[in-house]
């Protein structure tokens, strides 16, 4: 459905480009998210698919054809293909229907009633027809600047952090239900984050970008799972990066080689009872998280580790007997 070719864009001539060789391509229907730092150049290379940016080089295609920059026409973007901004962009006079129905205006009155209709219950607005944006949740604005983005049925739809400034159960709501509503719909969907909590939820495949390039694209399980290098391993929250010396203090790695090794917080079994064959450790740390607490170990030989566990089971100060389930050896 898209595609992007050697994407670069530098907006100082003399200054460091914001993206540079930027490729990956995006199936019909799919989720796909380009996550990484803050600066690293997601919404530049959104901007360049929603032709309101001019690459410096390379181009992006839709269907085979093209993205004519802004600078090649007189009104920048193209009919298909609809960006999400992070300020919503809502009308703030207009009450919930209008602001849906704008794209719309110029078709015929009993379409508008159908589209919209349809986009009410889609999006879960029904019962805010006549509200302005002003008088909604900031969830709710989000779900009416995605029914807006949604109601000329474009075939891409782009999404610039989508999920942030949301506190966490609402978070964690909607992205469910852009989910429902992207699958249920068709769309094809390219949305960046900073959070990889929000790829790992809802996209089917991801690209990390850092320093403007792209450092890999795939499931998010591959990307958790098969990181190509320690930057992208270590971007997940809590994963334990080793040095391959202190990696040597909980591992055995007789015939291994590597720089460095990643060992998951969740891979980090840990006993309360003696054991010559584990490797002894004290709780330094105990955070609470409800769901996911954490503790921070540290090895008689001074390896630091985080691990997942139940926190009321464990006080600082414990000894304990870890074994590490499962890692992964990293070159870089
Ligand atoms: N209009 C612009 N003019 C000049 N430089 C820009 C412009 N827009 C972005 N940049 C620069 O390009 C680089 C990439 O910015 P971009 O906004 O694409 O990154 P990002 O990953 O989306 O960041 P954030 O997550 O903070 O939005 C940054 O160094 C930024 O300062």
């Amino acid at each position: 459905m898209i595609k992007v070719q050697h994407l670069g864009k530098a907006y100082d001539e003399k200054g460091k480009a914001a993206i540079t060789d930027v490729s990956f391509e995006v199936e019909q229907g799919e989720i796909f998210a380009l996550i990484g730092e803050s600066g690293c150049g997601k919404s530049t290379t959104l901007r360049c698919m929603a032709g309101l940016e001019q690459p410096s080089e390379g181009e992006v295609q839709l269907r085979g054809e093209r993205i004519i920059g802004p600078w090649e026409q007189l009104i920048a973007g193209h009919p298909d293909i609809k960006l999400v901004a992070q300020s919503y962009d809502l009308f703030p006079n207009m009450s919930v229907w209008e602001n849906i129905k704008h794209p719309i205006r110029k078709y015929t009155k009993e379409y508008q009633q159908y589209r919209i209709s349809e986009l009410m219950r889609l999006c879960r607005l029904e019962g805010l027809e006549n509200k302005t944006p002003e008088h909604l949740s900031g969830g709710e604005q989000q779900r009416v600047a995605f029914a807006c983005a949604l109601s000329d049925e474009p075939a891409v739809l782009l999404m610039d952090e989508p999920f942030s400034n949301l506190d966490i159960p609402v978070k964690t709501m909607l992205r469910r239900e852009v989910k429902r509503m992207v699958k249920e719909s068709g769309t094809t969907v390219v949305f960046v984050s900073h959070d990889t909590s929000d790829a790992l939820a809802i996209a089917d495949r991801v690209a990390v970008m850092k320093d403007g390039e792209i450092l890999q694209v795939g499931t998010p399980k591959q990307i958790y799972s098969e990181p190509a290098n320690s930057y992208i391993a270590g971007f997940f929250p809590y994963a334990n990066i080793l040095s391959w010396n202190d990696a040597l203090n909980v591992l055995d790695l007789s015939d291994k080689k590597a720089s460095a090794v990643c060992i998951r917080p969740e891979s980090v079994r840990i006993s309360v009872a003696h054991d010559e064959q584990k490797t002894k450790a004290k709780v330094i740390d105990v955070e609470y998280a409800g769901a996911d607490d954490f503790l921070i170990l540290e090895t008689v030989k001074g390896t630091k580790l985080h691990a997942k566990a139940n926190a009321f089971e464990f006080d600082e100060q414990d000894d304990v007997y870890i074994h590490i389930d499962d890692y992964y050896l990293l070159d870089k």
